[in-house]
């Protein structure tokens, strides 16, 4: 067969895929115009037929990417979504690449073939197709890239600003990830351009298909950056996702933003684990140690003794924040004192019971006295017994509940707490510091000096000590995800939690993912080598183990599709000062263009990379070309540039890529804090080129 005729059999096929596909949407758009929202059932029918219409809409473009012929002569076409026949008998038109039958898609070699024969790779522009690249599975070609074709062909596509999705094109060790069993926690470890980002993306896509369960509490994707969250924003909505929130670790307190920096030493004290455990015991000290509690009711007083009050709080306590275990104590309280102003109404009976009995005693003996009447009935003075009916009871126990005075002793008892009250109380009293174990005397000095306003390292503090105080107010469970619903809600627990970039977060970051997902559903991927953060941690075991203890796995990716060769092989000796321990990622593409290195003066530094960066803005005319540069660089290279180009830190850079980079004083950007992994960083960004300025 012709390459024209394989073309024209893949349009016919794609053509009928989307007649079909444009049937079903009609089908859906009309079931959601016939429903009303009438009850829980019906409305979750509505929200999956919604989202499968949403999805249907997006696959517009790559309905259809593959295909698959097994050794028996079966065919298989893979989509972004799964696309029925019109006869329930035959067989899909297209299946939902997260299906498990498209798997050998990405995973059959010609050495494990898995039953098929070949592989083909669709390429389309709009709904018209304009290539095939065929891959024989028969063991004639054997190598690492699964359509190396077709993955070059997308690689060496222009940078546009925003990641795209790689559904077509991903790799087998990349495919393992993304299907790999959702419960307990996932570290990915893999270098610069390995597609860490691609891999978690795709990987919200297959769990949200496979455990359609999840969508009910979402997934929540955690970035460094809102600038990094802007470049992926796209990949989810294409591949169908909805339900999903994206958030950075800043964000994640809702109505909290950090409003100042803080130095690195700061951030470092404020993101150990061992504030969780201080916290905690703050947040102990802070319940009132029992006494006696007079409560007045009624024109009487009431004593609870601090042995009820002890006995009561210890279990109210047990597994409970500080808000909710003073609701229980409080709703108990209530109790005891009902028990108590009932008991006392028996008791006034009682004793005016007793002064009437002497009365009538003596009514009795004078009567007796005067004739042979016999002394009164016991059924006359039971009538009176002084005893509550349960619904009296009841109606008084509503009444002390409801009583403002009662609730404001209370309350003055064990107050509510705000968190960013408390947290601001807590480090500004350098006396309470004190009780904060493994600071030295600088360090809570330091911590002291600087209590507000928040600084970024302080939302993870907030954060925890939010979930120690708990919720003032009972509220209802989480309802149904909406992205709104969820990002309002600090203690919204996610279905999964996906961390870009993870080698970032703090013991305490960690500590708020762990939050978030109890269940330690989570997939991080990150690379320990371009760690900038303040931490000390050079491996994954340091970063994540006081958190997740043992409970996580690791996973590698070991190709570079971003950066070319040429550009990786300048990492090796920069990877070596870093102190790394990993093994550098392979490139599998050259870009023929050998990266440069131009020395000049310092004064005419702003010059050369003003000429530099004009020149490379011609060259990769269509694409796109960053400049990275140290810290107090960037403010003057961006006036000079002018307000398009795209200059920033190596901080700032992490997780992006351009057509080319142009690394501006490098010796500058290793004089920085963790230097050489931000040099790793800057040098790693481009698809295509590399240009560095240093001062000679
Ligand atoms: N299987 C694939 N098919 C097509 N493109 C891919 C594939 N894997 C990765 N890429 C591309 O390679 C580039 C790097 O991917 P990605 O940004 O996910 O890497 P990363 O490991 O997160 O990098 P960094 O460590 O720099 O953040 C992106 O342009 C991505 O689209």
């Amino acid at each position: 067969m012709t390459g024209q005729d394989a073309i024209g059999e893949e349009q016919e096929a794609l053509d009928a895929a989307h007649v079909r596909r444009l049937e079903i949407q009609a089908e859906l758009e009309q079931r959601l115009r016939g429903s009303a929202e009438e009850d829980s059932v019906v409305a979750a029918a509505m929200r999956s037929t919604q989202t499968r219409l949403h999805e249907l809409t997006q696959a517009e473009q790559g309905l259809v990417f593959g295909r698959l012929d097994s050794r028996d002569g079966d065919v298989l076409r893979v989509g972004r979504v799964g696309v029925p026949s019109a006869d329930d008998d035959a067989d899909p038109l297209v299946v939902d690449w997260r299906a498990e039958a498209s798997r050998p898609f990405y995973t059959a070699t010609a050495v494990a073939p898995q039953g098929q024969s070949r592989r083909r790779h669709i390429r389309s522009e709009g709904s018209t197709v304009v290539g095939v690249d065929d891959e024989l599975l028969d063991g004639s070609t054997d190598g690492d890239l699964v359509g190396e074709g077709a993955l070059l062909a997308a690689l060496d596509e222009r940078r546009t600003g925003r990641m795209g999705t790689a559904v077509a094109t991903l790799q087998r060790e990349q495919d393992d990830i993304v299907r790999a069993d959702a419960r307990g926690a996932l570290v990915v470890q893999g270098g610069p351009g390995t597609g860490k980002t691609v891999v978690a993306l795709h990987r919200v896509a297959y769990l949200l298909f496979a455990h359609p369960q999840l969508a009910r509490a979402g997934v929540l994707v955690l970035g460094p950056s809102q600038r990094f969250l802007d470049y992926i924003g796209q990949v989810l909505p294409a591949l169908g996702e909805t339900a999903v929130v994206a958030a950075t670790c800043e964000s994640l307190v809702p109505g909290v933003r950090p409003e100042r920096r803080e130095s690195r030493t700061l951030a470092e004290i404020k993101g150990r684990a061992l504030w969780q455990r201080a916290l905690a015991d703050h947040v102990a000290g802070l319940v009132p140690p029992p006494s006696d509690l007079m409560l007045h009711w009624d024109g009487e007083d009431h004593v609870v003794p601090a042995e009820t009050i002890e006995r009561l709080q210890r279990g109210a306590l047990s597994g409970r924040s500080y808000h909710h275990a003073r609701r229980v104590l409080t709703a108990q309280l209530v109790d005891v004192l009902t028990e108590l102003v009932a008991d006392r109404a028996v008791e006034l009976l009682a004793s005016a019971e007793e002064g009437f009995e002497e009365i009538l005693d003596r009514v009795d003996k004078s009567l007796a006295g005067q004739d042979d009447r016999g002394a009164r009935t016991q059924s006359s003075s039971g009538s009176v017994d002084g005893e509550l009916s349960e619904d009296e009871v009841e109606e008084l126990r509503q009444r002390i509940e409801a009583d403002p005075g009662i609730a404001a002793r209370l309350a003055l008892r064990w107050p509510d707490r705000d968190p960013a009250d408390e947290l601001r109380r807590l480090l500004a009293d350098r006396a309470a510091l004190a009780g904060v174990p493994g600071l030295t005397d600088v360090e809570r000095d330091l911590v002291a000096a600087e209590p507000t306003p928040f600084a970024p390292s302080d939302i993870a503090l907030l954060d925890a000590l939010a979930d120690l105080l708990g919720e003032a107010e009972q509220r209802e469970r989480q309802g149904e995800f909406t992205a709104d619903r969820a990002a309002a809600q600090r203690d919204w627990v996610y279905g999964h939690v996906v961390v870009d970039e993870a080698q970032e977060l703090s013991a305490m970051e960690w500590q708020m993912v762990a939050r978030r997902c109890p269940a330690y559903s989570i997939t991080a991927v990150g690379d320990i080598d371009q760690t900038e953060a303040p931490h000390a941690h050079m491996t994954w075991e340091g970063a994540v183990g006081e958190v997740l203890t043992d409970r996580w796995r690791r996973a590698d990716l070991t190709i570079c599709y971003r950066t070319p060769r040429e550009v990786m092989e300048l990492t090796g000796p920069v990877l070596e000062a870093a102190g790394s321990t990993n093994e550098p990622p392979r490139a599998v593409r050259s870009s023929g263009v050998e990266p440069w290195l131009r020395s000049v003066p310092a004064d005419d530094l702003a010059a050369t990379v003003a000429t530099e960066h004009a020149a490379l803005l011609e060259r990769w005319a269509g694409g796109s070309v960053g400049v990275v540069a140290p810290v107090e660089r960037v403010a003057d290279l961006a006036a000079a540039l002018g307000p398009d180009a795209i200059v920033m830190s190596a901080t700032q850079a992490k997780g992006l890529e351009w057509d080319a980079a142009l690394v501006v004083d490098p010796d500058g950007i290793v004089a920085e804090p963790r230097g050489w992994n931000g040099l790793y960083v800057a040098l790693t960004r481009c698809t295509q080129e590399l240009g560095r300025v240093e001062i000679a």
